[in-house]
């Protein structure tokens, strides 16, 4: 699929990334923190990663009652992912995420940090790809199969995300079937943890709401 595709059951509404885009207030001291190939980067996208949709995976709409998320969309894996699979990029836009700039940016479920040091993170929001897709396991499976971790990306010499299939012990209907398997079965849905302070934060934002 060439660069300008968009992959199936995308939102008309949300422009499709194929690569990270830059609020206009990032700095260049911003910028130039996201080019430093820190040695806690422990993954890294090749040169030769093709961008645009990604076939590894499927935005599906979910219909199962019993999903959490049931109405809303989530990504599944188009065929078996391995432990450590690199699955596809998060794209969206790049912005400073603390003050002076949060005043008229309020944090949203799909904004992840990238550099903590220089406070930048990348919302997929507005715009974005497949990865914005992606569920918490919460309600859905006892444990995540994938994670996102910061990573270098070797195609455009700066940091990024990326989500990782990751090694998967035995539990429910994904649970391997033969010795020395693992990863993410294909059809199965592709699960990281938001960690427990989103959660927390939607539970008090949801009180609020009812108080009010
Ligand atoms: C980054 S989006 C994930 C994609 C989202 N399902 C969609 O279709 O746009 C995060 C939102 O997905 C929903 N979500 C994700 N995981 C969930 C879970 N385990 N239980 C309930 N809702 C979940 C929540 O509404 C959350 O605010």
């Amino acid at each position: 699929m060439g660069k300008d595709a968009i992959p199936k059951n995308w939102p008309p509404t949300v422009p499709y990334l194929s690569q990270p885009s830059f609020a206009p207030h990032i700095t260049k001291t911003q910028l130039q923190a996201l080019r430093v190939c820190s040695p806690d980067l422990t993954a890294s996208i090749p040169a030769n990663f093709p961008r645009g949709p990604c076939p590894l995976v499927r935005i599906i709409l979910i219909g199962d009652p019993s999903h959490p998320a049931r109405g809303q969309a989530g990504l599944f894996a188009a065929r078996h992912l391995e432990p450590g699979t690199l699955i596809v990029p998060y794209y969206g836009i790049i912005h400073s995420s603390l003050p002076p700039h949060s005043l008229d940016h309020e944090k949203s479920d799909y904004d992840l940090w990238l550099n903590r040091e220089v406070n930048i993170a990348v919302d997929a929001e507005k715009a974005g790809n497949e990865a914005r897709f992606v569920n918490d396991y919460r309600g859905v499976r006892e444990r995540p199969n994938a994670e996102f971790k910061l990573c270098w990306d070797a195609r455009s010499g700066q940091q990024c995300t990326v989500a990782v299939a990751v090694f998967v012990l035995p539990s429910g209907k994904n649970a391997p079937t033969k010795a020395g398997a693992g990863g993410i079965a294909k059809g199965a849905e592709i699960l990281v943890s938001y960690g427990k302070g989103f959660w927390s934060k939607r539970k008090e934002e949801n009180e609020a709401s009812v108080e009010r």
